[in-house]
């Protein structure tokens, strides 16, 4: 089975699906392939809306693959991992087109840290999701926590990332992670979400991007993604002496 789909949607929608539903959508090297190909692809001039979500309805995305990823046991093993998603997820930021989360079940981890990374969100009646890495005895480590940072007002991102809990669909809605609950179709929610962007000229859509883009530029936003990464990748050593992840 192809670890992800790419497949255009009606009217300039592309959609990116990470398919490894019994592994909740973990993300492993292969999905980070495919999502760096698939932002490549979203930047041609016939798409407007690039989207991704998950296979089946349990997850969106559990994180990272914690079996794939269980052998980077130093620090530079681990930033060699955090430090390539990290950029990925800074491509997905700044892509100059409207980008969507779609949340059709659990959203984990650095699942969180991809749809934070998004314009948009939008989750399932029913779903959940948290930025569970404090549990685990590391931080964000793909650049999603200083994402939230931005996005969200300062107090409510710090007590989501210290916090480290699950939220249901209405509370996430609340904190202003997610911008829509739908109940039925997924693809057919986001096109309904994104119908406005969908019926602009690309010329538009790109313009207001740039616009947004030049806040990040002027935050330094990749190079703290990036130093987020290092600092994660400390404490990815110095969770080995932690009982956290020695069954994992
Ligand atoms: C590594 C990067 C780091 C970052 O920088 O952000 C992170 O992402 S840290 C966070 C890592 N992720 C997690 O800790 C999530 C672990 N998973 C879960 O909490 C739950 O699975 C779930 C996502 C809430 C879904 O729960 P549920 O629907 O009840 O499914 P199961 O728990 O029974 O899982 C089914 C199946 O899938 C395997 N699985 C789930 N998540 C992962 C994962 N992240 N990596 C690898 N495999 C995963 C799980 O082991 C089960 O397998 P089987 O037992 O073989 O069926």
């Amino acid at each position: 089975m192809n670890p992800y789909i790419i497949s255009k949607e009606n009217n300039g929608a592309l959609l990116f699906t990470i398919n490894r539903p019994d592994r909740r959508n973990a993300i492993n090297y292969e999905v980070m392939s495919g999502l760096e190909k698939a932002i490549d692809m979203a930047a041609g001039n016939d798409v407007k809306v690039f989207a991704i979500t998950g296979a089946g309805d349990q997850a969106f995305c559990s994180g990272g693959d914690l079996s794939a990823f269980h052998s980077l046991k130093t620090e530079t093993q681990a930033y060699g991992m955090l430090s390539r998603m990290a950029g990925i997820l800074y491509k997905l930021l700044v892509l100059p087109k409207p980008t969507i989360a779609i949340l059709n079940g659990s959203a984990v981890g650095g699942g969180c840290e991809i749809a934070s990374a998004c314009d948009f969100r939008i989750g399932r009646e029913g779903m959940k999701a948290g930025f569970v890495q404090g549990n685990l005895a590391i931080t964000t480590g793909w650049g999603g926590g200083s994402i939230l940072l931005e996005k969200l007002p300062q107090n409510i991102a710090m007590k989501i990332l210290l916090d480290a809990k699950i939220y249901t669909a209405e509370e996430l809605r609340d904190l202003g992670f997610i911008h829509h609950i739908y109940k039925n179709h997924p693809i057919d929610a986001c096109l309904s979400f994104m119908s406005g962007s969908l019926e602009k000229e690309t010329t538009v859509l790109e313009a207001y991007k740039t616009l947004l883009n030049k806040k990040w530029r002027i935050l330094s936003m990749r190079e703290r993604m990036e130093e987020e990464a290092a600092r994660c990748a400390v404490l990815w050593r110095m969770r080995l002496t932690i009982k956290k992840w020695t069954n994992s």
